[in-house]
């Protein structure tokens, strides 16, 4: 089934489009925003996935990051999914808390119930919507790229290392990325994943880093003044991994940056270019 157009906005010489349709994995209808930058309308271009944190729709990135001002110079799609399932009879957090259920699938396929009907982040990601989108958009899915913020930088990084056939380039912003150790972590894989934890280890970049390593470089922008840096983020423990791992990490530390799109604004530039470099060719 194939897109619907919600809307589209000409942005930096190309476009900002925002789309709809049905997905068999979540069996709900799920919204996209994808910018097609200007050499889209001669020619297939390279893509950058964004994925987004706690308590986002594509909007956020979309309204606040100003990604397209780059993608346009460098020639770069970016595709920027939702976060969960939405919609009637799709569950929610039992206590409607921001940190699971709607807006916080985790990128994962749920098993435990009532969860995972419609909770099939992972695959709706890795196997639907890049079906889609290579059918209906001038895109070369051989030079496809990952990144996230958050939830979104778990995500990519975890995404990004079980399918390194498909992805070239990996960054993230303030990315979860030691999830079995960290309450965020501990309590959506505990509930969408239940609690025998070896299934946990697929999800969870730190674990990841150490059993599959990666093929290229990886970015990460965090900054230092982030509430969650301490609790929830904890870089240090995927450096370490990192490290071990042979696998080489830039952690950029940012002085007095937070968790805000004032943040991600201030560093999506350097990402896109980044992308960009690994994506050329
Ligand atoms: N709502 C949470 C914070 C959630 C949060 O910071 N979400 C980040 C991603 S983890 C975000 O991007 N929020 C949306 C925005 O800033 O536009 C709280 O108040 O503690």
């Amino acid at each position: 089934m194939g897109f619907e157009k919600k809307s589209e906005n000409k942005c930096f010489g190309g476009r900002q489009l925002v789309l709809a349709h049905d997905s068999a994995e979540t069996g709900t209808p799920m919204e996209l925003a994808v910018y097609l930058p200007p050499q889209a309308e001669t020619g297939k271009v390279p893509m950058l996935w964004y994925l987004s944190g706690l308590t986002c729709t594509w909007e956020n990135v979309t309204a606040k990051a100003g990604a397209q001002r780059w993608c346009a110079e460098h020639g770069l799609a970016f595709v920027a999914p939702d976060t969960s399932p939405r919609g009637e009879g799709v569950p929610d957090d039992p206590d409607g808390a921001y940190d699971f259920g709607l807006a916080a699938g985790f990128y994962v396929d749920a098993t435990e119930e009532p969860f995972a009907k419609n909770y099939r982040m992972y695959s709706y990601l890795t196997k639907e919507l890049p079906g889609l989108l290579a059918g209906e958009l001038p895109l070369d899915m051989e030079r496809q790229g990952i990144t996230g913020h958050s939830m979104g930088g778990h995500g990519a990084l975890t995404i990004g290392m079980r399918h390194p056939d498909r992805f070239r380039s990996l960054s993230a912003f303030a990315p979860i990325v030691a999830p079995s150790q960290v309450p965020w972590g501990e309590k959506a894989l505990g509930g969408y994943l239940g609690d025998d934890q070896a299934t946990w280890a697929e999800h969870d970049a730190t674990a990841l880093v150490a059993s599959r390593g990666w093929h290229g470089d990886i970015l990460i922008d965090q900054g230092d003044a982030d509430n969650f840096l301490v609790e929830q983020l904890r870089p240090e423990i995927f450096e370490a991994a990192c490290k071990e791992a042979g696998v080489p990490l830039s952690l950029r530390m940012q002085p007095g940056y937070d968790h805000s799109y004032y943040f991600i604004s201030s560093f999506i530039g350097d990402h896109v270019a980044w992308h960009a470099e690994r994506l050329r060719g």
